[in-house]
């Protein structure tokens, strides 16, 4: 039997959150960016029960099968100056580990930037964009009920997991959302009030932090060392072959040790 879809209606309620259903789309961050352009305000949220390119960080693609998964974006006008907007995805990280946690009792943590890892494999990922000057969305991607066959193995070789495969078999794909959204809006509201409220919350859920650390950087170099702590500015902080600290913005991080 395939998993239920989605209860719109308990989805209509939400404070802050406007969210709207679909069945099928390309990808909902595309769609959200398109509302962005058209002067949307913050608070709109598309959900897709399927997406036919949904879209990953580094160009990659995200398999979304229909109901078998939460695809979500949300969009978001900060009033935080844009150089500390690379705190939202991770901000979405604390938020989805929390749900996940708070709902189902499962130990979610993340691999830096925003990686949702249950026994180091990948059950989630998050990709922000800007959408237009002041705007930006945030893509989220949950696997549910997908079984081994269904997943993919992640371009970096970090195997995936859904919900399912980690135990949870009463998952309630709404309450998730719901919980997810309400928990999003908390943590954005206090990153507005006080932007370095974040920074230990996500410090506490890191689990890169401490670890032996491959980066593949944008440019394709790679880079070894240690992961040290995550810096007030969301920089992973690298202490290198050389003993070097090297703040690291973006990349690709596998743990090796
Ligand atoms: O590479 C990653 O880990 C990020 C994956 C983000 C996937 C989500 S699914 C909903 C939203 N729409 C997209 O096209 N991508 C994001």
């Amino acid at each position: 039997m395939p998993p239920p879809v989605l209860d719109r209606r308990r989805l209509r309620d939400l404070a802050f959150w406007r969210v709207e259903v679909k069945a099928e789309t390309a990808s909902t961050n595309t769609d959200v960016i398109e509302q962005a352009k058209s002067g949307a305000d913050e608070g709109v949220v598309v959900i897709a029960e399927s997406q036919s390119a949904g879209r990953g960080r580094l160009g990659r693609t995200w398999i979304s099968q229909p109901s078998a998964g939460i695809w979500l974006t949300a969009l978001l006008r900060p009033k935080v100056e844009s150089a500390r907007w690379g705190w939202i995805p991770l901000l979405a990280g604390v938020a989805l580990a929390d749900t996940v946690n708070d709902l189902h009792g499962v130990k979610a943590d993340l691999k830096w930037p925003n990686d949702l890892l249950i026994d180091g494999r990948k059950c989630a990922g998050i990709l922000a964009e800007v959408a237009s000057p002041g705007a930006v969305v945030v893509g989220v991607g949950l696997n549910v009920w997908q079984r081994s066959a269904d997943l993919p193995m992640t371009a970096t070789g970090l195997p995936a997991t859904s919900l399912r495969l980690a135990g949870v078999l009463d998952a309630d794909r709404t309450a998730l959302t719901i919980g997810f959204l309400q928990r999003l809006r908390e943590r954005y509201e206090s990153w507005q009030q006080a932007p370095e409220s974040i920074v230990d919350p996500y410090r506490q859920r890191c689990a890169t932090i401490g670890r032996d650390v491959r980066i593949m950087l944008p440019d394709n170099r790679q880079i070894l060392g240690e992961a040290i702590t995550v810096d007030d500015d969301g920089r992973l902080v690298l202490r290198d072959e050389q003993e070097q600290l090297c703040p690291i913005a973006a990349g690709d991080v596998t743990h090796v040790r």
